[in-house]
């Protein structure tokens, strides 16, 4: 029996609510799906100072998922806020939802466009296609022009520009997969495979079947170098909890 902590990095429990329910629908039978946010922090992420703010709430809930003896971490925020410094921390596998789909999406198509929220996202989307080395695999990405949270405030607006996002996106980019750049588009990538008849992938989901795939291969962070633990020292104040010790 598997325990996966998806994290989602904002303080919305609707989003964290999507986003655990499309991971338990795809998870194994014997995956056991642990869906968490921070206690404080930001309700939405829409920037790198969210990202920062998001960051440290990400690193309390990956140390204690690391104390539970979890199998994997999922951060569920298509920035990947915290990414490596969750890896230093963590013994399991942490896996980006961005990260996760954007792996998925290049086995399955030689170009892939990202469809996410706000054109101020697209910057970071940008920033994590360099970080990961697929520049060359992104055909395009697109913004809905819409906060993150109108994902969540059930009027359907948000989700029908997402549809319209992707079917504009396979019309005109050349592409033969989209990416979802948001956790709370969780729910939408199977019926949007299903209608536009290319894969549309989400990350929460990807990430999900990663994490699987490595406790089966029984591989896990690598500890040699610098994803190594962080280096003891007396951190100070509200940091104090984050000491491995
Ligand atoms: O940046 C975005 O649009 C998406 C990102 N922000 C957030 O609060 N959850 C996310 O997945």
């Amino acid at each position: 029996k598997l325990c996966i902590q998806l994290i989602n990095p904002n303080t919305s429990l609707g989003m964290t609510e999507v986003m655990a329910a499309t991971a338990r629908q795809v998870a194994a039978p014997g995956t056991e799906i642990w869906a968490v946010c921070p206690e404080e922090g930001a309700p939405s992420i829409e920037g790198h100072f969210d990202e920062a703010i998001a960051a440290i709430g990400v690193l309390q809930q990956v140390k204690a998922g690391r104390a539970a003896g979890v199998d994997g971490h999922i951060i569920a925020c298509f920035g990947d806020p915290g990414l490596l410094a969750a890896r230093e921390l963590a013994q399991a596998p942490v896996i980006g939802i961005a990260e996760a789909a954007m792996h998925m999406a290049t086995l399955l198509a030689t170009r892939f466009s990202i469809v996410t929220t706000l054109p101020r996202t697209l910057t970071i989307a940008r920033h994590l296609l360099h970080q990961y080395g697929f520049e060359r695999h992104c055909a395009a990405l697109h913004a809905i022009d819409l906060p993150v949270l109108a994902l969540d405030d059930g009027s359907g607006l948000a989700q029908q520009k997402v549809r319209e996002q992707c079917i504009a996106a396979k019309k005109s980019d050349g592409s033969g997969a989209i990416v979802l750049g948001c956790g709370g588009m969780a729910d939408l990538a199977q019926e949007l495979t299903l209608e536009l008849g290319i894969p549309v992938i989400d990350g929460v989901s990807a990430a999900v079947k990663m994490v699987e795939s490595l406790a089966a291969l029984r591989l896990s962070t690598s500890k040699h170098g610098d994803l190594d633990y962080p280096i003891e020292k007396p951190l100070s104040g509200r940091f104090a909890g984050l000491n491995l010790g």
